[in-house]
This record gives C-alpha cells, sequence and structure tokens, in this order.
C-alpha cells in the first residue's frame, strides 16, 4: 500500500505552481503537509489524490500509474476531504454521508444494511449522528466540514487526504478530529496550518515552500526555529516536553524578529 510521487511538477496554463517533488507517503503514517499560504499544499494533495494528473514525472498508487487505476477503484482506495467542498442539492446529512459508499455499489452490489452500518459508524465518529436528518444546507461551516470528513470515512479508503481539516472546527472538534484520524487504521496526509497540531499529531512533516518540498522529517526535525524563520517568517521558540515533542512558542513584537517577510508581501 504506497502512494508516491516521482519528480513531479504541475503546472496551471503556462505557470509552474509545483516543481520536482519527490515523496512517498509510508503505509500507516501520519504526514502532515505545511508550507506558507500558496506555497502549493492544495495543488500538491489534489496530485496525491489523482486528481490532477502531474505535468511532469509520476503520481503512483502500489507502483502504477494513477492514470490507470481507474476512478472507481481509485475512490475506494483514496479519500480526499477538499477545502470548501459544498453541495447545492437538497440532501440530509445521512445521505451526504451515504455518498462515500458509492464506490461500492452496484447492480450486483446494491445498498445493504453494511453499507448502513459503515455510514452510522462514520456520523458517529465525527459526533453528527444526532443530526442525521437535519438538511445539508442548514449546517454550520464546522458541521459541514465533519459531515466531509464522515463521508471519507464512509468510503472506508487505505489512504486520508485531508485539506486544512480543521477549517471551521472548534477546539473541542479540532482536536478530537486529528486524534481519531490517528487511530484509524489508515494512512493520512494532512495539510495543516496549526504547526503546534502538526508537532502534536504527525508522525512526520513534509514542508512546502514556492512549490518544491523543501524537507521532510520528523516534527523535531523539521520544526525548528530556523525552519520557521526562513519559510514562515516569524520568531519562535521550540520547546520540547517529556516525551521529547515539541511545542512552538511564537514571539511577537520583538523588534525585527516577527512580521511577514518582505518578499513573501510582493
Ligand atoms: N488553477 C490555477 N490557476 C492559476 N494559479 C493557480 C491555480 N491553482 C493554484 N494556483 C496558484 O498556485 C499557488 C499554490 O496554490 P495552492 O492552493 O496549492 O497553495 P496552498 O499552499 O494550498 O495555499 P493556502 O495555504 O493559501 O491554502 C498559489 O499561488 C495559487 O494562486
Amino acid at each position: 500500500m504506497t502512494l508516491e510521487l516521482r519528480d513531479v511538477g504541475w503546472n496551471a496554463g503556462f505557470k509552474k505552481i509545483i516543481s520536482d517533488v519527490s515523496l512517498r507517503v509510508e503505509p500507516g503514517e501520519f504526514l502532515g503537509l505545511i508550507g506558507p499560504n500558496g506555497s502549493g499544499k492544495t495543488s500538491l494533495m489534489s496530485v496525491l489524490a489523482g486528481i490532477r494528473a502531474p505535468s511532469r514525472g509520476q503520481a503512483l498508487l502500489d507502483g502504477q500509474a494513477m492514470k490507470k487505476v481507474g476512478r472507481r477503484n481509485l475512490a475506494r482506495r483514496i479519500g480526499f476531504v477538499e477545502q470548501q467542498a459544498d453541495t447545492i442539492d437538497r440532501i440530509t446529512v445521512r445521505e451526504a454521508v451515504a455518498l462515500g459508499r458509492t464506490p461500492y455499489l452496484s447492480l450486483l452490489s446494491p445498498w445493504s444494511e453494511d453499507d448502513q452500518a459503515i455510514v452510522q459508524k462514520a456520523l458517529e465518529a465525527v459526533e453528527m449522528h444526532l443530526m442525521a436528518d437535519r438538511m445539508w444546507q442548514t449546517l454550520s461551516g464546522g458541521e459541514k466540514q465533519r459531515v466531509h470528513i464522515a463521508r471519507t470515512l464512509a468510503q472506508q479508503p487505505d489512504f486520508l487526504l485531508l485539506d486544512e481539516p480543521t477549517n471551521h472546527l472548534d477546539i473541542h472538534h479540532q482536536l478530537g478530529l486529528l486524534d481519531l484520524v490517528r487511530t484509524l487504521p489508515v494512512t493520512v496526509v494532512a495539510a495543516l496550518h496549526d504547526l503546534n497540531h502538526a508537532a502534536m499529531f504527525c508522525d512526520r512533516i513534509a514542508m512546502m515552500d514556492r512549490g518544491k518540498l523543501i524537507a521532510i522529517g520528523t516534527p523535531e526535525q523539521i520544526l525548528t526555529s530556523q525552519n520557521l524563520r526562513d519559510v514562515f517568517g516569524v520568531a519562535a521558540d521550540i520547546e520540547r516536553d517529556d516525551q521529547g515533542r515539541c511545542h512552538i512558542r511564537y514571539q511577537v513584537g520583538i523588534s525585527g524578529q516577527t512580521g511577514i517577510k518582505k518578499d513573501r508581501v510582493a
């Protein structure tokens, strides 16, 4: 069970958005993807999910080019929760989550009690089971986000790709969600803006800057004061707890040390 990019680049028209990315997602790991706004995280996730074909290089699922895997198989293997996904369909929460079972349904394999149970379990996992009969359009941003995640859980993928999954969520549901996906028997790749969450939950962190993957390693290797200054333009001290896990303490208002780097404002 491997997901791999080899020398991947992706262009939007003539514009190079990501380049020279080589990355192997290890089975069972929680890989965090970090980087400033516009550094290419979403673009990279879309290539990993098989939604965008690389302009250069190869995207491989179990060693096979993704374009050869086929939509239905890809949907059984890879679940992708995109940013700001929405629907105008008039459906209930339960129906929205049931869409996750689509790749498994066919004339020979119609909707069953098993599908029903999987949907119920997914709703419970994100604490949305009590709102299962509500209409999608009436949900808050955070509730919609939890339903998206439940739909992807119902898909029972081997790889769970999450693009800023904690957007819109209150702190209880942010921590609950990251803890949940960490304990699931899946391989997770998540683009995260909260670097302390990345430190708490990720086995490894991949750091993007201006379309390139500039470093990959354990949280302790990647979340250094120097990387935070060079890549994010912020000053921070890194503290370590008894188990060696790091915690970032940002510095603000210290002359000459904080603020957005000038070349990022342009
Ligand atoms: N279809 C497109 N056409 C033109 N430019 C694009 C397209 N898609 C992405 N970009 C540009 O590519 C760069 C990377 O975008 P991407 O969404 O991958 O970054 P990101 O790291 O996910 O950003 P954020 O943290 O703000 O969500 C940005 O400058 C964006 O404007």
